[in-house]
């Protein structure tokens, strides 16, 4: 657990500063990069995300997703560029750093201690520390606030994590992999709390997961990496809206992959699947071919087997 200057799910927060700063981007990522010893974790990463959205960090193992949250919740230092949140360099102020809620892969809690101390401990170290929230939300999800965590369930842990991280009252929420080690059913009750509370507070969210389909309905930002590298970094509508799986002659393919980026492409003897990126709102007016649109799911792995290549903010090529 981290606490003090560091953001961690009990570090302290600040609402004079929160009401007085603009916040241009919640997120803004310049030329970023991290090494360890002799390994580029992240190179070169770019990325501007706007306050109020829930981000997903998508990626392989070893893409380098806990180290962008970590470098973002200021808890390591960048070997090269910078990360500014609501405009602040993070790690200039502890006020900046304080608007910050890191909930860590293996859920920052005491196992010895009750729901209870844990909620006395976020009070002590958070000014704009919301009890009532906390206590009510636990009430509701039936946790036994008497109970020591390390008696309480994997869902009820994570339950209790990312009330703490919530009743924090952050402006942004990291979390790394909330969802791991959960069971299906915990993982939907994760996300549906972590939504509700979206709803309620309109912070930012920053998460990453391995499982695309458990981020489908919640997420409305996309950041996939991919070998240490944004690969996209979007809307989560608009990357749906600009991108079509087309199906048609396979003697055609070649000319239509001339003039898009052509993220996959299968091709049999007479028929080939492309999934393209279009612009967006242009019509698919060849009659040879039909397009239809792709799942968020889809465009992921579309992506991730091929590492080279992008969908950076705007798409260059358009449909004719
Ligand atoms: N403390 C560290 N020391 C050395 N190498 C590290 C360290 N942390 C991460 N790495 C390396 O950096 C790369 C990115 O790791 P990172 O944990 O950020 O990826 P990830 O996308 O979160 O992976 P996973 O999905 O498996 O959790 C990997 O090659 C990893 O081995």
């Amino acid at each position: 657990m981290t606490a003090g200057r560091t953001a961690g799910i009990f570090g302290g927060g600040s609402g004079e500063y929160a009401s007085s700063t603009p916040s241009p981007a919640a997120l803004e990522a310049v030329r970023l990069g991290k090494r360890y010893r002799s390994t580029w974790a992240l190179r070169d990463c770019s990325l501007t995300v706007p306050a109020g959205r829930v981000v997903a960090f998508v990626g392989p193992n070893g893409a380098g997703k806990s180290t962008f949250l970590h470098l973002v919740a200021g808890l390591i230092a960048p070997t090269r560029g910078s990360v500014r949140l609501f405009g602040e360099p993070v790690g200039q102020r502890a006020e900046a750093l304080a608007r910050v809620a890191f909930l860590a892969q293996d859920k920052p809690l005491y196992d010895g201690f009750t729901v209870a101390d844990m909620l006395r401990f976020g009070h002590h170290l958070n000014p704009r520390w919301d009890d009532s929230f906390a206590r009510q939300r636990l009430t509701e999800l039936d946790i036994p606030l008497n109970r020591k965590v390390g008696k309480l369930s994997g869902g009820q842990q994570a339950q209790v994590a990312l009330t703490i991280a919530v009743a924090k009252r952050p402006d942004l929420l990291v979390m790394d992999e909330p969802l791991a080690n959960l069971d299906p059913v915990a993982r939907h009750d994760v996300m549906r709390s972590l939504m509700a509370a979206v709803a309620e507070t309109q912070m930012t969210v920053v998460l990453s997961s391995h499982v695309v389909s458990d981020l489908t309905n919640a997420c409305d930002w996309l950041v996939v990496l991919n070998r240490g590298q944004v690969q996209i970094s979007g809307e989560v509508d608009e990357l749906l809206a600009t991108h079509r799986l087309l199906s048609g002659p396979a003697e055609l393919a070649d000319g239509v992959a001339a003039r898009m980026p052509v993220i996959s492409d299968s091709r049999s003897e007479r028929q080939a699947d492309l999934l393209a990126r279009t612009s967006p709102g242009t019509p698919w007016h060849d009659p040879r071919w039909t397009a239809s649109g792709v799942s968020l799911e889809e465009l992921v792995l579309a992506y991730l087997r091929r590492p080279d290549a992008t969908s950076l903010p705007h798409p260059t090529l358009t449909l004719s």
